[in-house]
């Protein structure tokens, strides 16, 4: 079980961190609205000239490479040597790694100048960064349906210096030496744009309220995927349309929901590599 996990959503209701995101134009309306929904206090600010000053009032930084130019480069760049000289948490969303050799090369390049705290993408995307092939399409991994990519994110993690999150069927979260794998989530999630955009500001707003990076990335997954499994139980929707505001509702009430150990599992993968049970 994660440690000093079952408050955190409601230290966000509490403290309202700000995140200050750098995302892409896709997202940017569901991320905020997401945020707001738990509670943390979302600002989207891009220019060069106020990149530095909003990430050191920030309480996370948020950079995500969706809809990435050369000029977001550097003010992602420039807002993460700020976030780092303050000690706020930097979360990068490689959004599309692979599918572009600019991708790639942006993503490498802010992990190279800026002391990134978590790097979240799917499986492609994290195979691309360390050099390792997978099916990407456009910035969807292809679906292997297999189980939850424990090795690749713990040698992604030894590689990058990072924690390492990798989210799918199954998420895994790890240090490279220790890990979560996480069940739950839905498979509506994948028909929503930005859900994994918005986890990985989820991800941030956790970082802003606990000091243990590891333990904060693995319950905002553990409760982002029981808001997912909450709102389609809630029943009342049709297809992607009408979910995508009952995941929002889901994620007001995170504060109420008791994480059921069962979904944390030490993945029967795990046994031997120094993953926690
Ligand atoms: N098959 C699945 N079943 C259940 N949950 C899933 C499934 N696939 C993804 N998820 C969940 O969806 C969320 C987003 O993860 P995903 O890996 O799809 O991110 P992504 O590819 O970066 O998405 P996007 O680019 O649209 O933001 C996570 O909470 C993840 O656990
Ligand atoms: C569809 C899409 N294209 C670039 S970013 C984005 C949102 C999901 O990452
Ligand atoms: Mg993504």
């Amino acid at each position: 079980m994660i440690p000093n996990m079952q408050h955190l959503p409601r230290a966000i209701k509490q403290r309202r961190p700000l995140i200050h995101n750098m995302t892409n134009v896709v997202v940017t309306n569901f991320t905020a609205n997401g945020l707001l929904a738990i509670g943390a206090s979302p600002v989207m600010a891009y220019a060069r000239e106020e990149a530095a000053d909003m990430a050191k009032m920030a309480d996370a930084l948020v950079l995500n490479l969706g809809t990435l130019s050369s000029e977001l480069v550097e003010s992602a760049i420039t807002a993460g040597r700020s976030a780092n000289l303050h000690g706020v948490p930097v979360m990068l969303d490689p959004v599309g790694a692979g599918a572009t050799a600019f991708r790639t090369k942006s993503a490498l390049a802010i992990l190279r100048e800026v002391r990134v705290s978590m790097v979240r993408g799917n499986a492609a995307e994290i195979a691309h960064l360390i050099g390792e092939s997978a099916g990407i399409k456009g910035v969807d991994a292809d679906d292997t349906g297999e189980d939850a990519p424990v090795d690749l994110a713990a040698r992604a993690a030894n590689r990058l210096g990072t924690i390492v999150a990798i989210t799918g069927k199954e998420d895994v979260i790890t240090d490279g030496s220790k890990g979560y794998v996480i069940r739950g989530g839905h498979p509506l999630l994948t028909r929503v744009t930005g859900t994994g955009c918005l986890l990985t500001s989820v991800m941030g707003a956790f970082a802003a309220v606990e000091n243990d990076l590891l333990a904060a990335g693995a319950a905002a997954l553990a409760f982002y995927g029981a808001a997912a499994t909450r709102a389609f139980e809630a029943g009342g929707f049709r297809g992607p349309g009408s979910f995508q505001p009952a995941f929002l509702d889901a994620l007001y009430e995170m504060d109420r929901y008791e994480i059921d150990e069962e979904a944390i599992v030490c993945h029967r993968a795990l046994a031997g590599r120094g993953f926690l049970q």
